[in-house]
């Protein structure tokens, strides 16, 4: 009997789901399907990963509410382009139904994909959830990739329309009759955590649910105060692995808060701006800012990993980012600040530091927000523009509430003296970046 998959990656739900909704209406029993990819495992650093305990549990439930449906789920680890094509093999698969993923690793592995499956007879459908407005959906006026947020999120909230927001119905259609069932024995077993050699590492994570109408509706009052837990949606890490549907959370935006959706959209923007400029993963964007003679003392980036620079709000962001895999957005652009301008250390040892601690890690957010502080993006602040932690505190943290809580010494003598004074370190950097730039140009 032919079937064909639904292959999930970062869309670990089943209600609104754009590609599960077309695989369920396709004619042919659906067998969902969800692959721990070693070529991403083999690189995590740890094997107590709090990141794949999520996605582990998550997974889990997909098979529960799959089985409860009456269909079966099947879950493998391996190499994406090794496990289908076995899959291929081991059942009459006529097509793969996946939600695209705009990443440089997930489109060349989709695009290998789509030649294997061809050459089975098979075809691979992609489908846009995981975004509003995707790749050139939305460009300037003559034609060229947006570089100016303010004029894309003007074309932006103008193409977006209620319809647009309207859930896709794949949890009505998720049902006996269009899931395929197999027996237990030809479904296989499902790893588990320890079969992969990891382990469990319990941190705290979101709950899968929108954000408190009441948040919302004050966010843009309450975002830049770390201290407050409940000050900013927390909706990351959900956004991030398709527990929450985009539409979901734009529609609440759109109802409640302009800040707040202007927010949401810089994650498509800088989804856009990845897909169109993979290079910038790993390289700098503007040609005048990649000679850029770092200074990358190792010892400088070991203290602010551990939170030991002396600066207070640098120091409570790294020991809140160690401990709990996230960081309030203030207290990342300072942290990111520090890095790239007072110790002048290349952007993408802080881009990689992110990437392994990270709840809510996301490689075009990640990249472009650091290329962003660096001064080296397709958007950027000023190259010349340096913030002082110092100003920074006084803002977002007056009464010391937040840098108290990861701080507990600061004020005493057991709290380092600042690693650099904020003056020298911004000349220094300044005058280095304007001396590669005029070598550059
Ligand atoms: C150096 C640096 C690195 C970052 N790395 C990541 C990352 O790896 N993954 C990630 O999701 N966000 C990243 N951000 C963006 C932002 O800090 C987080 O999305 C936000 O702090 C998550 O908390 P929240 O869900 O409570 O955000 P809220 O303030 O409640 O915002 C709601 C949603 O809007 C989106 N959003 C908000 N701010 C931004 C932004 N500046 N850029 C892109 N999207 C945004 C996110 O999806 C967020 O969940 C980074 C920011 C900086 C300065």
């Amino acid at each position: 009997m032919k079937v064909c998959l639904l292959w999930h990656r970062r869309d670990l739900r089943i209600h609104d789901n754009v590609g599960l909704a077309a695989a369920l209406a396709s004619g042919l029993p659906v067998l969902p399907l969800f692959i721990y990819d070693r070529d991403i495992l083999d690189h995590l650093p740890n094997k107590a990963d709090a990141r794949l305990t999520f996605i582990y549990d998550e997974v889990e439930k997909l098979a529960h509410e799959t089985e409860a449906a009456g269909g079966t789920f099947l879950a493998r680890y391996g190499r994406p382009l090794e496990v289908l094509e076995q899959l291929v093999k081991d059942f009459d698969v006529a097509a793969v139904h996946t939600n695209e993923d705009y990443e440089p690793y997930a489109t060349e592995r989709d695009t290998a994909v789509a030649k294997m499956l061809k050459k089975h007879g098979a075809e691979l459908h992609a489908y846009k959830d995981q975004v509003i407005f995707a790749k050139d959906e939305i460009m300037t006026k003559s034609g060229t990739v947006p570089k100016v947020f303010g004029a894309y999120l003007k074309a932006y909230t103008a193409k977006l329309t209620d319809e647009l927001l309207e859930p896709h119905d794949s949890k009505k259609a998720f049902k006996k009759a269009n899931l395929h069932h197999i027996s237990k024995e030809k479904a296989g077993s499902r790893p588990t955590l320890k079969s992969m050699g990891f382990e469990r590492k319990e941190q705290y994570f979101p709950p899968v649910k929108l954000p408190a109408e009441n948040l919302v509706r004050n966010y843009h009052k309450t975002r830049d105060t770390p201290a407050d837990e409940h000050g900013s949606t927390r909706e990351s890490l959900n956004l991030r692995f398709g527990t929450l549907s985009v539409r979901e959370v734009v529609k609440q935006a759109k109802e409640l808060n302009p800040k707040l959706l202007a927010e949401i959209i810089w994650r498509d923007f800088f989804m856009m701006l990845l897909w169109h400029f993979p290079n910038t993963a790993t390289e700098s964007y503007d040609p005048k800012m990649r000679d850029i003679p770092y200074r990358n003392n190792e010892d400088e980036f070991r203290a602010w990993c551990e939170g030991r620079t002396g600066y207070p709000l640098v120091d409570a962001g790294m020991r809140q980012l160690n401990e709990t895999g996230y960081l309030p957005n203030r207290v990342r652009m300072t942290v990111a600040g520090f890095l790239v301008k007072h110790l002048f250390i290349d952007w993408r040892w802080g881009e990689r530091y992110f990437a392994d601690k990270l709840l809510d890690y996301d490689m075009a957010n990640n990249v472009g927000n650091w290329q962003w502080m660096a001064g080296t993006g397709a958007i950027s602040a000023p190259w010349f523009r340096v913030y002082s932690p110092e100003s920074q505190q006084a803002q977002v943290d007056p009464q010391m509430k937040y840098i108290k809580k990861w701080v507990p010494e600061v004020g005493t003598a057991k709290y380092p003296k600042p690693i650099v004074d904020h003056k020298f370190g911004r000349e220094r950097a300044v005058e280095a970046i304007r001396a590669a730039r005029n070598a550059a140009s």
